[in-house]
């Protein structure tokens, strides 16, 4: 476990958080300039804050009261930066090196970088050289991993070629990784906790699937981001036409596209903005997916804009329908309705595993 006590000012900016990263990934989200590289630099000790406490484990990073300060190269913390700062001159194998002598094989393996070993940076492509970074980040064997907008100058092809290495870093080496991203398919694929914060504070923290589809939290992510996260297991696939059926606690899901083999698991974001609500439940329409639920809480936004909490079996999702429909339909906290999701609704860059 992170554990963030943070104080700060820096000019007119005030940044004063305190929040706990558990083992996988904390995703820190909000908006240019609400202090989420300071938190990231303050880890690093690239920053050092005027009061607070950084510490992993029983291990003291910073602590202001007891005056302790680890310099930068004792701190066992692996960082990522949004351009991969390679040393050109050198191969990825002596890069790798260059981030310290910790167990070369594995590293390689996880991040599958054994036919790039060879080569130079200047022959990579943007992914390529990031899963390299990343490689050289845990070189030291870092007891926390800090990735600030990793992707940012990645297209969306080389994103989608990096992030299934990103996922298994999660699931393999058990520590904290801080991951700054502003890009909210990043954090349905990887988050484990988010963290979101607004000029300097943090305005909500929690599981990424509790946040997210929180109707309160609407108005600080905004409302594109907005949505539930759930994680699902492959139930069947349907190979005549290309659907792949997805079990969870809130009944089955048919998604388009091979989302995996049987049993595997399958994390799904399922935007706020997509989930349509009806008070019965609806026959000979187009939509595949219905589902029973529960409203578990209603969230007025100040536009003509309401976003409904849900329960689906043990797993939360978020609808948002207009203040007309809300007063239509007559909905209220407690009532049983169905939750209509197009399959077509969730992307390609909405599933993850
Ligand atoms: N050394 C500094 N001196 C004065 N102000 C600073 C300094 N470093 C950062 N700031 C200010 O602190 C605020 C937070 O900056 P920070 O880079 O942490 O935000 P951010 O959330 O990472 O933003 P972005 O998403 O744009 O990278 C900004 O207003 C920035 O101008």
């Amino acid at each position: 476990m992170l554990e963030l006590h943070i104080q700060k000012s820096l000019g007119d900016f005030a940044l004063d958080i305190q929040a706990e990263a558990p083992a996988g990934v904390t995703v820190i989200f909000g908006p240019s300039g609400s202090g989420k590289t300071s938190v990231v630099n303050a880890v690093a000790g690239l920053m050092r804050p005027d009061q607070g406490r950084i510490a992993i484990g029983d291990r003291v990073l910073f602590d202001r009261a007891q005056r302790v300060n680890l310099p930068v190269n004792q701190r066992r913390v692996g960082y990522v930066f949004q351009d991969a700062r390679l040393f050109p001159h050198l191969s990825v194998r002596r890069n790798l090196h260059y981030g310290g002598d910790h167990d070369a094989t594995r590293v390689i393996s996880v991040l599958g970088l054994e036919p790039l070993l060879d080569r130079r940076p200047a022959g990579l492509s943007g992914g390529e050289r990031q899963r390299v970074a990343l490689g050289r980040a845990l070189m030291c064997d870092p007891q926390v991993l800090l990735m600030d907008e990793p992707l940012a100058a990645l297209d969306a092809g080389r994103k989608a070629e990096i992030l299934p290495y990103i996922e298994r870093l999660r699931d393999e080496v058990k520590i904290p990784i801080l991951y700054v991203t502003h890009d909210v398919s990043e954090v349905a694929r990887l988050a484990n906790t988010l963290l979101v914060m607004k000029q300097g504070r943090v305005v909500t923290q929690g599981p990424v699937g509790d946040v997210l589809s929180h109707p309160g939290t609407v108005p600080l992510v905004g409302v594109r981001a907005a949505g539930a996260v759930i994680v699902t297991k492959v139930a069947g696939r349907l190979l005549d036409d290309g659907l792949t059926e997805l079990a969870f606690s809130g009944g089955r899901l048919l998604m388009p596209g091979n989302l995996g083999v049987l049993g595997q698991k399958v994390r799904l974001r399922i935007p706020a903005q997509d989930v349509i609500l009806a008070r019965e439940a609806p026959r000979d329409v187009s939509a595949l997916n219905v589902l029973p639920v529960t409203i578990s809480g209603i969230e007025q936004g100040r536009g003509p804009g309401v976003a409904v909490g849900l329960l689906a079996g043990q797993d939360r999702l978020l609808a948002r329908i207009t203040q007309r429909s809300l007063h239509r339909m007559n909905l209220d906290v407690g009532q049983q309705i169905y939750a209509i999701i197009k399959a077509t609704a969730v992307g390609p860059e909405d599933v993850g595993h």
